[in-house]
């Protein structure tokens, strides 16, 4: 069933201390900092470095996973950190900042806004989407980002108070959905809605964000494009006559 958004649900603050904050993103392009376990990145200070380089090409900010990450780039940057703790919580298929407990340390570790799955997937502890959102707002005082895989999730999570819904998770939480590319139709149902809508997952060229921009993004988030240099060798390496 197509969920029916309901604007009058989302929780009405006015003049957040939080929009500066969002504002220094809006059209920008914000660069996740991300390695993986098994990454010869996967250090703290190597991903600061990449992060350094990032706000030297004019990054408008970072995502950042776990504490000792954000911990290690905050000195170096005044750029806002949009922190994640990745984290398989036994029970439960939310893994980007499944509780309220995991964006207590991101936001204890210098991260500005918080980003968590905002799918209505089942979260560990039976915690739910809204109760998070709103403890996040007033105990920790950062905003709030939604990753979600469809437009309905997003509208949902908009509705629930979410500041930012991110495209972060189409794609990868139902197995028929495969997609090659950035999800352009669910930013086009998030910005017809009024919600800002950040566009993440999938972004390799320029063209791709001139047409998040053009078809109303918030921001664009570009993680694999830039910082990861295995993935960004076998795109090159796959163009070769060796690989085929
Ligand atoms: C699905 C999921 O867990 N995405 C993660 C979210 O933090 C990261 O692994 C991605 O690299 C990030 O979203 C940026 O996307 P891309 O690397 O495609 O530009």
């Amino acid at each position: 069933m197509t969920y029916q958004h309901n604007a009058s649900t989302r929780p009405v603050r006015s003049d957040p201390p939080w929009e500066a904050t969002l504002a220094s993103i809006d059209g920008g392009v914000v660069v996740s900092c991300q390695a993986g376990p098994e990454s010869p990145l996967n250090s703290p200070g190597i991903l600061a470095a990449l992060a350094q380089s990032a706000e030297r090409g004019g990054a408008a900010g970072f995502r950042v996973d776990g504490p000792a990450n954000i911990a290690a780039i905050r000195p170096g940057s005044d750029l806002p950190i949009i922190g994640i703790r990745k984290r398989h919580a036994p029970g439960s298929d939310v893994y980007i900042t499944p509780t309220l407990g995991d964006a207590q340390e991101i936001v204890a570790a210098g991260a500005d806004i918080v980003a968590l799955d905002g799918t209505p997937r089942p979260r560990p502890g039976g915690e739910r989407l809204e109760t998070i959102v709103e403890r996040i707002h007033d105990d920790l005082r950062v905003p709030v980002m939604a990753d979600i895989a469809t437009g309905d999730e997003g509208l949902a999570a908009h509705d629930a108070g979410a500041d930012l819904v991110a495209t972060t998770l189409a794609g990868y939480t139902t197995p028929g959905d495969r997609r090659t590319g950035p999800a352009f139709d669910v930013l086009d149902r998030l910005a017809a809605a009024g919600a800002r809508c950040v566009v993440e997952g999938r972004i390799w060229t320029v063209e791709d964000v001139r047409r998040c921009f053009d078809a109303g993004a918030y921001a664009v988030v570009i993680g694999s494009a830039i910082t990861v240099p295995e993935f960004i060798t076998r795109r090159f390496v796959g163009a070769t006559r060796r690989a085929r």
